[in-house]
């Protein structure tokens, strides 16, 4: 299923919302990677990757992606941040199909955790799946970045805000009421 942002994300007063706030929060990303790790433990070329992987990785995955799409820093404060994250992948050497498969099952995991479907929305989470998946390559490769503390990534709208409506829409429809007058 795909879902919609809930209203009160929407925000007007202040800007749009963060996409964490569209996404629907904490619940949502734990929805998410729950629906995500059990596809992944099921999926022949991801399944063995992840057969030992720890209990609380679908947890430490969604506060890592909270933190990204501007939730609390709570990867930050409880996993160790960009650094730990980046370890996390050294030495595994993951495959580009195995990357494939882990950006393809993700998004289906989006529609079925009922994440918003918006195109808005959608694009840019893909366009962080996209960099987040090919840097994960990077640091498993052969030749990591150099270890050290590097900036926890912050993905926000971009060129793609979410569509709300404004007070212009409102002072449209007035105009139309004058205009029948
Ligand atoms: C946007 C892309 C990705 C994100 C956001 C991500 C996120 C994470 C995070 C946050 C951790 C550390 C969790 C912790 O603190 O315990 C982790 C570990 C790991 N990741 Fe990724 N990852 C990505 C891509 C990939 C890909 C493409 C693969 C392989 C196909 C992969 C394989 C792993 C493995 C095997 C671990 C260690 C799991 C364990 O033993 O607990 N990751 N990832």
């Amino acid at each position: 299923m795909t879902g919609t942002a809930p209203k009160e994300a929407a925000g007007q007063a202040d800007g749009p919302p963060s996409l964490y706030a569209w996404a629907g929060g904490e619940e949502a990303f734990l929805r998410l990677t729950e629906v995500f790790y059990a596809a992944v433990l099921e999926d022949p070329v991801l399944r063995p990757v992840f057969a030992g992987m720890d209990a609380g990785h679908p947890r430490h995955v969604a506060l890592w992606l909270g933190e990204v799409f501007g939730g609390p820093a709570r990867y930050s404060a409880e996993r160790g941040g960009h650094e730990a994250m980046a370890a996390h992948h050294v030495g595994r050497g993951i495959t580009e199909a195995q990357r494939r498969r882990w950006a393809a099952l993700l998004m289906d995991a989006a529609d079925e955790a009922g994440l918003p479907g918006d195109p808005e929305f959608r694009a840019v989470f893909a366009y962080y799946v996209e960099w987040g998946t090919r840097m994960a390559l990077v640091y498993s490769g052969p030749a990591p970045p150099p270890p050290g503390p590097a900036p926890m990534p912050r993905w926000e709208w971009g060129i793609t805000p979410p569509w709300l409506p404004g007070p212009d829409d409102a002072a449209d429809k007035d105009t139309d009421k004058d205009t029948d007058a």
